[in-house]
């Protein structure tokens, strides 16, 4: 963990973090300093739901990303914490993604940021020792998709939902390390198809290449979720969490070292302006679409 820490301050998003929940009862809520987001962690079972609540489709702007680094390192570092469920309070929406409002004609300090928010969310999700699920209960495309892909484990709701990577729709070219975690989760091959092409999937067409792990019914989401959850605390945590470091290592420590490098070419991709243009269309189309 002192590596996720180290990345987060170097990404320059750790601010000073609680080192202990305030309240001392078996089922107790990190609430207090969150905006975007529910935390609750149940210290009898050792697993915590953090939950996206930033209506009406959990885009992820730039403070809830800092929010979720925050409360998955503050989790991590909790004793009490084996597990992390994500899920979303949004009916049928696990994240719409970035928050193309706050991309749009963003200034480039702020990009800045944002950006590091981005890598910070990521990495810390990735990085952590503690067991992660997340229970898909809706939409996932693009960075909602990266939350996912982030996890140990994804279960997804049955029903007329998209999820995957359409960055190249568009018009974002893919970066290194959203790639790298696609390829070793769905293969070679299916990246080749899927990141050129920018493809959503439906759930089973993403159970079939391996993007999630299992489609259930809407209502059975979560349980199952915490249903596995059970099983994978059960395994020592010591030996677990260093087995998940071994895979993840090379991952995070190309993340670490090339982190400044993304920075720069996404800054210059993200405020090009035909890459503008397309954002501002694209909100064009869905302010018109919410007015129907
Ligand atoms: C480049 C390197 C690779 C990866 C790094 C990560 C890069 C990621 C790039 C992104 O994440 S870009 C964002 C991509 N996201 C999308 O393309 C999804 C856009 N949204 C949708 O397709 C739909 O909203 C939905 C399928 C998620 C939900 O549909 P529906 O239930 O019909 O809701 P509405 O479309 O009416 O949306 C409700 C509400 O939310 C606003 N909204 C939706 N998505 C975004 C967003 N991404 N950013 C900001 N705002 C969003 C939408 O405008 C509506 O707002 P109202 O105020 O009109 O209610």
């Amino acid at each position: 963990m002192a590596c996720i820490q180290k990345t987060l301050r170097g990404l320059g998003v750790l601010r000073q973090l609680p080192r202990e929940s305030t309240v001392n009862q078996t089922y107790c809520r990190y609430a207090s300093s969150y905006k975007y987001l529910q935390v609750d962690l149940d210290k009898k079972t050792k697993v915590a739901h953090l939950t996206l609540a930033r209506k009406p489709a959990n885009s992820l702007n730039c403070d809830m990303m800092k929010e979720i680094a925050m409360a998955t390192n503050e989790l991590d570092q909790d004793r009490d914490c084996k597990g992390i469920i994500i899920n979303s309070c949004v009916p049928n929406i696990f994240s719409a993604g970035l928050d193309l409002t706050e991309l749009y004609q963003a200034k480039e300090l702020f990009f800045q940021d944002f950006w590091r928010s981005l890598q910070a969310m990521f990495s810390t999700i990735y990085g952590t020792k503690v067991v992660t699920m997340a229970a898909i209960e809706g939409h996932a495309p693009a960075a909602g998709c990266i939350i996912a892909l982030a996890t140990d484990y994804r279960v997804m709701s049955e029903g007329k939902f998209n999820i995957g990577l359409n960055e190249s729709m568009l018009g974002i070219p893919m970066n290194f390390w959203v790639k790298d975690a696609f390829i070793a989760t769905c293969g070679q091959r299916e990246g080749e198809r899927a990141l050129q092409l920018g493809q959503m999937f439906i759930p089973s067409t993403a159970l079939q290449i391996g993007l999630v792990d299992e489609v259930v019914p809407q209502e059975l989401t979560l349980p199952t979720v915490q249903k596995h959850m059970k099983q994978w605390v059960k395994v020592p945590g010591g030996a677990r969490g260093l087995t998940k470091s071994l895979i993840r290592q090379q991952a995070m420590d190309n993340l670490k070292a090339k982190a400044d490098e993304d920075l720069l070419i996404m800054t210059r991709h993200m405020l090009s302006q035909p890459i503008q243009n397309t954002i501002g269309a694209y909100l064009e189309n869905m302010t018109k679409k919410s007015k129907r």
